[in-house]
């Protein structure tokens, strides 16, 4: 049963349609990424999960309820939206235990918690004398608290230096491998290919696509390039079997088939080849033509 439940979620801000009928699930021991580029709604739809907005319509379910109708909502979802939302002038330390005080957490789970993200040895400086990347260790700690089974970060990679993100990485992997459901948001694929286990695509608040990382790269444009000093009949064959043949310098581009089929076609009408290259477009790219072609797409219905 999935943990997060976002179900024709829309979100209205005067004119913007920050969210526009958004579906998916976050399922339990599991890194999910939320990808999209910048604007694409990510941050709103994490703001609704956690009751910190109000849906224009639709609805965003943790464990099938509400977040205002939970219990003791930090015992079941913790967040990391921004790391600058510690009072800078309160030492860690205390900003964690007004925190865990108020939601009738003991100083012990505090200690235990400054340990694990690695800021024992820094748990009585200000908060406004942190760096970046021990401010996003403080908010890591500050969600974690209640022990939640949901865990959601909004780009916690932003500012970090490397050490810091292989840290935040191995910290996901490792509370999806407890059985938690993790929902993490980036525009960047890349990152995501080496942290989730499956994503959710957004563009304009719409969503692109949703399924294992794998999945993406299965979507992405295949290429066959072809040189054939004479092609002979081979254009049209390639066509007649289904391909999309585009000159391209001395060579030619073939897509909708994959190489053997291309070469079996060649050898079929007897054409001698000098270049047979398949070229698979990185996750990046994937990524990228699968949210512009979204955003052509609403722009011509717009203009429709
Ligand atoms: N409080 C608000 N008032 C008005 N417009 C808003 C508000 N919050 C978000 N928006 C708009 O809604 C759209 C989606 O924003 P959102 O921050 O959810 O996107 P995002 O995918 O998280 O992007 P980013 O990666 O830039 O944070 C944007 O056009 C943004 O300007």
């Amino acid at each position: 049963m999935p943990v997060i439940e976002v179900r024709e979620l829309t979100k209205r801000y005067g004119a913007t349609r920050a969210v526009d009928g958004l579906s998916f699930t976050v399922p339990p021991g599991l890194v999910t990424g939320f990808l999209g580029p910048n604007g694409a709604g990510k941050s709103t739809t994490m703001r609704v999960v956690l009751g910190l907005d109000r849906p224009t319509s639709g609805e965003a379910l943790v464990g099938g309820h509400r977040y205002a109708d939970l219990p003791r909502p930090l015992h079941r979802v913790g967040a990391l939206l921004d790391a600058g939302d510690a009072h800078p002038g309160r030492a860690a330390r205390d900003h964690l235990r007004v925190l865990a005080r108020s939601n009738g957490i003991g100083d012990r789970r505090v200690d235990e918690l400054l340990e694990r993200v690695g800021l024992g040895s820094v748990a009585g400086r200000r908060v406004g004398a942190l760096s970046l990347g021990m401010r996003q260790r403080l908010g890591v700690a500050a969600a974690l608290l209640g022990d939640p089974e949901v865990l959601l970060f909004d780009e916690p990679v932003n500012g970090l230096d490397p050490e810091g993100i292989r840290w935040i990485r191995g910290l996901m992997r490792g509370l999806a491998a407890e059985g938690r459901a993790v929902l993490v948001s980036s525009h960047l694929m890349g990152e995501m290919a080496l942290t989730a286990d499956r994503v959710v695509v957004v563009g304009r608040g719409r969503l692109v696509l949703e399924g294992p990382v794998s999945e993406l790269v299965d979507r992405a444009r295949r290429e066959v390039l072809v040189r054939a000093p004479e092609p002979g009949g081979l254009v049209a064959a390639l066509e007649r079997a289904g391909g999309e043949v585009v000159p391209e310098g001395e060579r030619w581009v073939v897509r909708g088939l994959d190489a053997p089929a291309v070469a079996g076609i060649a050898h079929a009408e007897g054409v001698l080849l000098h270049e047979l290259t398949p070229r698979g477009a990185s996750l990046e790219e994937a990524y990228l033509e699968l949210t512009e072609s979204v955003v052509r797409h609403r722009a011509e219905g717009v203009a429709a």
